[in-house]
């Protein structure tokens, strides 16, 4: 069995414990074992990447592109093979883990592109012979905890700017999918990356995590998961005062108008709640249906889940692997249990035996449903997705606009008056019009408002604001 260690100031450096990666689709097949960290690990990493700090943030931007860039180019040459892993260890389906893949291939190659395109600004002063220049600095070292469900795209689209802007990196991935994150590392240490500089810590949150939060060497955290953990984690960065970002659940809206083409709005509804599992923050859980398209909607999505097939990721044929682990599953199956007491319809959602010993889920459809409902409340995090009946675009608007939630939301209609209206008033950060809520570019901003993201956007020039800090220099050359 392949063991795979921790990455900490240019050594890779085993912690003795070792834990196996399972695979979902069958967890007879253990893809490899991973070593556990500890709290000494993450002091010894902070130490590498502190010391490695000055160096770094004074290389020029060319070294820094070319590092990124190169990074990118063998992320997408082994996209296949590294796909594969992904689906492995996460179980959404190949094309969505060879997809991913060459998402943070790119996030790479764009953040190699912000290197050469630093932000800065000159003006002269309002006093006589003096000039004022804006300029951004590195934070510092910057604490990175990625959550199992985009276990490369995530890490990559904070790793990548950390470094494109000068900081050093501590990262601790999900416990359940450290592959992909190990992967990043390794081709890291080949191109060249400093010691210290990147840093991989692998274990438990309660742990690695933990140390990584609350270490003084630490400036600041960026974090993507449970609502929870971010709250958790919002606490112990405020009280130290440390630079923190936060992109935690969704309960994601789609409204669905008389007017909207059912050849668009079913499979973008398909795709927005059910895909990769339905274990994305922007996925659609809450599918708001204006009455007089109700019936056919209805109809139409329900054939349309007929046709997917749930299975082994790694079968080509499959449309929906499996739940990333027991636990999930448990938690999925149990809202599944609480809808058949508060829906008036459930459609599917029942565990699945497929002949391997795998955590499958039928995707679930819950109809007559209404907002105040703990299921159109509560993240799921799995295959499910409610349908609510509404009268018109303003009781649709009010029903999306009402939750705790603010990531993405989405419309399906064909006038473009509804559409601008709803793009104006959503409460969320991230607005979609005849497209899924999930699957977004790497280029541009990513995150929500409410209950949802804390702190600056991430991805495309935006995550500057998160990764960088300002100084302002007033200069009198005599
Ligand atoms: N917004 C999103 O994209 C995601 C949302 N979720 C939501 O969270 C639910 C639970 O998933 P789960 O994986 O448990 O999410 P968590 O929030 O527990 O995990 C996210 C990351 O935080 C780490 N972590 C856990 N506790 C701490 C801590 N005290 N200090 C620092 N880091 C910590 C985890 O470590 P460890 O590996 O040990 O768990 C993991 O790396 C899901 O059902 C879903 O609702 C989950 C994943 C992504
Ligand atoms: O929908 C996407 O493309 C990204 C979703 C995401 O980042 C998440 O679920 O954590």
């Amino acid at each position: 069995m392949t063991k795979h260690d921790n990455l900490i100031g240019g050594e890779w450096v085993s912690s003795g414990d070792y834990h196996a990666n399972i695979n979902p689709s069958d967890v007879t097949d253990v893809i490899g074992e991973y070593s556990y960290g500890d709290a000494s690990s993450v002091d010894k990493a902070v130490d590498a990447a502190r010391s490695a700090l000055r160096a770094w943030r004074n290389t020029t931007p060319q070294a820094r592109h070319d590092l990124l860039d190169a990074v990118g180019n063998k992320i997408a040459n082994r996209s296949q093979e590294i796909g594969r892993l992904l689906s492995r260890e996460e179980g959404k389906t190949l094309a969505e883990g060879i997809g991913e893949t060459m998402r943070a291939a790119q996030v790479f190659k764009f953040f190699a592109g912000e290197c050469l395109r630093q932000i800065g600004d000159g003006q002269p002063s309002v006093r006589p012979d003096i000039d004022v220049e804006i300029t951004r600095e590195p934070v510092g070292v910057v604490g990175l905890v990625t959550p199992w469900n985009f276990p490369i795209a995530i890490p990559a689209w904070k790793i990548a700017p950390a470094l494109a802007h000068g900081n050093c990196v501590v990262i601790k991935p999900a416990d359940l999918t450290p592959g992909c994150a190990h992967v990043i590392a390794e081709i890291l240490h080949e191109c060249g990356c400093p010691p210290g500089v990147f840093n991989l810590v692998m274990g438990r949150g309660s742990t690695v995590g933990e140390a990584i939060i609350t270490h003084p060497g630490v400036d600041a955290v960026s974090f993507t998961g449970s609502v929870s953990v971010g709250h958790h984690i919002a606490e112990v960065c405020g009280k130290m005062l440390k630079k923190v970002q936060l992109e935690m659940g969704g309960k994601n809206p789609m409204i669905v108008l008389n007017d909207a083409d059912l050849s668009i709005a079913v499979p973008a509804c398909i795709n927005g709640t059910f895909f990769s599992t339905g274990q994305r923050c922007t996925a659609s859980s809450r599918l708001i249906v204006e009455a007089g398209i109700h019936d056919a909607f209805v109809e139409e999505m329900t054939k349309a889940l007929q046709r997917l097939k749930i299975g082994d990721a790694l079968d080509k044929e499959t449309n929906i692997g499996p739940v990333v682990d027991a636990k999930q599953l448990n938690s999925n199956l149990s809202y599944v249990d609480l809808a058949r007491s508060e829906a008036k319809e459930v459609i599917g959602g029942e565990r699945l035996e497929l002949g391997k010993q795998g955590f499958y889920q039928a995707p679930a459809l819950f109809l007559g449903t209404d907002n105040h409902m703990r299921i159109n409340r509560e993240e799921i995090f799995g295959p499910c997705g409610s349908i609510i009946k509404v009268t018109d675009f303003d009781e649709a608007l009010a029903v999306a606009n009402d939750t705790s939630f603010g990531l993405a939301g989405g419309i399906c209609t064909q006038n473009l008056k509804r559409a601008r209206d709803y793009k104006r008033q959503a409460e969320v950060g991230m607005v979609m019009v005849n497209l899924p809520t999930a699957g977004v570019d790497y280029h541009v901003a990513f995150g929500g408002r409410k209950g949802s993201s804390y702190g600056p956007r991430e991805q495309g020039r935006y995550a500057a604001e998160f990764y960088t800090t300002v100084k302002t220099s007033y200069i009198f050359a005599g």
